[in-house]
């Protein structure tokens, strides 16, 4: 989060920032959804790994010696050995129990981008450019990882607005409690409403042409760059609930 100048968090100014995040997620699918799936690119190589890993780990390195991961909502895929920032960094208001650092979901949002999320969104198909297709997985893959640790702040801002109500289930580790508690499925219903409105109307075919009478957002979905309701899926199965896992993960240890 950028909180400027350390003034206080606020679920207003945190959610803010959720519906801003959307945008870059969009746009990365988008810009992925431009190669087929291109699956050498995900197998295992002779010597190991497959290229996209080791895209994500060459390209953390360089992203930690310019001085990213400093921040408890970017959150390094492959953390051991990251060098630290060649160039100095300025701190971030230390708005989060310490215990945020050790928050992270990244293993599961591997797992869910690779095995349930590309092939919804990309074509079938090998064109060949492996090199730019796992480029463009990394971008998807810390857009979706800022997005979900960015619960570390809605779950602080949540306990600051009610600690007498979540500290009894803190104490007793209910985690089902604290997940009923930080749930609102008012503004859940709402955030896959506009993350698929935004896939429609961020996907068209823009062109000159009068567009009979169309206004924007009228895109036929099968236009669209990116099915939107493959954003409404992705929110609705993977993005929200492993948020609010950050969420009471983070929760469990606010009391330490
Ligand atoms: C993030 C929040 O917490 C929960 C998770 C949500 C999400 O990931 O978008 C939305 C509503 C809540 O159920 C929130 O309250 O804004």
């Amino acid at each position: 989060m950028d909180s400027g100048g350390g003034e206080q968090l606020s679920l207003a100014a945190v959610r803010d920032q959720l519906i801003r995040e959307e945008d870059s997620i969009v746009f990365a699918l988008i810009e992925r959804a431009k190669r087929p799936r291109n699956t050498p690119a995900y197998s295992a190589a002779a010597g190991g790994g497959s290229l996209a890993e080791f895209f994500v780990r060459e390209a953390q390195v360089l992203h930690a010696k310019a001085g990213h991961y400093q921040k408890p909502e970017d959150v390094p895929f492959f953390s051991q050995d990251l060098p630290p920032p060649v160039f100095p960094t300025k701190g971030h208001p230390k708005v989060l129990h310490p215990f945020a650092s050790s928050v992270c979901v990244n293993d599961a949002i591997w797992k869910m981008y690779f095995n349930e999320l590309l092939p919804l969104f990309t074509a079938d198909g090998d064109d060949g450019n492996y090199a730019e297709t796992v480029a463009l997985d990394f971008a998807c893959l810390q857009a979706l990882s800022r997005r979900i640790h960015c619960g570390k702040y809605v779950a602080e801002v949540k306990f600051g607005d009610a600690p007498q109500d979540y500290s009894p289930p803190i104490r007793a580790k209910d985690t089902n409690a604290l997940m009923n508690l930080l749930t609102f499925t008012a503004v859940e219903e709402k955030v896959k409403k506009r993350v698929e409105k935004k896939a429609r109307i961020f996907g068209q075919i823009v062109t000159l042409e009068d567009s009979a009478g169309k206004q924007d957002g009228d895109a036929c979905d099968s236009h669209c760059k990116v099915d939107p309701k493959v954003l409404s899926k992705l929110y609705d199965m993977w993005v929200m609930p492993l948020t609010k896992d950050v969420e009471v993960e983070y929760l469990l240890r606010r009391l330490d």
